[in-house]
């Protein structure tokens, strides 16, 4: 019978050691704080954010809120980023995703400091991933790494295969993977004989964004699950891009949705958040 990757647990677990850290920083005279800017009131969005600064105020990490209307303007938004990357006081910068249409998502990622970019989405922060050089890693898949290495599930040597390609979550998630020794395959819409592909997987990443589209038809025995899916229904009910019950008897484990990787994503973004004070003290 399948095991059940709690994340809900594994992030306290972060939460709790970044939170004696940030005491101990704390005692030395340093303040970590983050700036989360959120445009318009998407409801997920603003469950998230919620989450964000429900672990901020967990840990000891000052967050400032920004709540912008949804008419605000990409000038604006720019404005606003120019000037907390130049707050020495502002430690990360978190624009919450997806800005509205008239809002170029590229502008505002390439607008933030790198040495502040606690996503890990500008361009500087992906080459340093590519080329293993100091940096901060995109949350979800590095919050992936530490759900596998905590429940102490082998990468090295694993066939592991990503479905989803997202420069947030699909692309940096299949670079940490071949980090840790794994033989990676990265999968997409254009994928010929996804089945096939996903069954040769010791671990498979679900991130493509369908509900449920994973069953037992792409799965192997004895494999590893990961759901990086988020979907809600109409009942507010959440499920994954995996269909749980149907492969829960074949997988070894599985991450559960909710309380799978969703909380490790957040805890990441505490930890991107201290290790951007340690950055910013070795690179400014
Ligand atoms: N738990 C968490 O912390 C997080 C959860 N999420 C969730 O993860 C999911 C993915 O997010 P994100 O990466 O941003 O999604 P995107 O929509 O940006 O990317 C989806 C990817 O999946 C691929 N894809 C779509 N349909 C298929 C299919 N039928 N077969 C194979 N590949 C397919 C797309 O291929 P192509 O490139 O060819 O179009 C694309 O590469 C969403 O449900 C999102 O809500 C996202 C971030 C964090
Ligand atoms: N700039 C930016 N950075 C992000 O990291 C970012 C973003 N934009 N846009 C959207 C995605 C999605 N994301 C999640 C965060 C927390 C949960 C989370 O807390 N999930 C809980 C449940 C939450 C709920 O009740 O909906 C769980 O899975 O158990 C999920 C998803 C961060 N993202
Ligand atoms: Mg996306």
């Amino acid at each position: 019978m399948a095991f059940l990757i709690d994340g809900k647990k594994i992030s306290s677990q972060i939460k709790d050691e970044l939170k004696t850290e940030i005491a101990e920083m704390k005692k030395k005279g340093t303040e970590v704080t983050l700036a989360v800017i959120q445009v318009g009131n998407d409801p997920a969005s603003s469950v998230y954010v919620g989450n964000k600064k429900k672990a901020c105020a967990y840990i000891g990490i000052r967050s400032l809120a920004y709540e912008l209307p949804e008419s605000t303007t990409e000038m604006e938004l720019l404005t606003l980023i120019d000037e907390l990357n130049n707050r020495k006081d502002v430690n990360g910068i978190l624009v919450q995703l997806p800005v509205p249409a008239h809002i170029n998502e590229k502008h505002i990622i390439e607008a933030i400091h790198p040495l502040k970019d606690v996503d890990g989405f500008h361009p500087r922060n992906v080459g340093a991933l590519v080329t293993g050089e100091d940096g901060f890693v995109s949350c979800t898949p590095a919050g992936i790494i530490q759900l596998l290495k905590r429940s102490n599930i082998d990468i090295d040597g694993k066939e592991c295969v990503v479905v989803g390609r997202s420069n947030i979550v699909g692309k940096p998630m299949a670079i940490l993977l071949l980090r840790e020794n794994a033989t990676v395959t990265i999968c997409h819409s254009h994928t010929k004989d996804l089945k096939e592909v996903c069954k040769r997987a010791d671990i498979l990443v679900a991130a493509i964004g369908k509900p449920k589209f994973f069953n037992r038809d792409y799965i192997k025995e004895g494999a590893v699950v990961i759901d990086v899916g988020i979907h809600r229904n109409e009942q507010n009910k959440l499920c994954g891009d995996v269909d749980r019950d149907d492969v829960m008897d074949l997988v070894s484990a599985i991450t559960p949705v909710p309380g799978g990787v969703g909380p490790m994503t957040i805890a990441m973004l505490m930890y991107n958040c201290v290790e951007a004070v340690r950055l910013q003290k070795t690179e400014r």
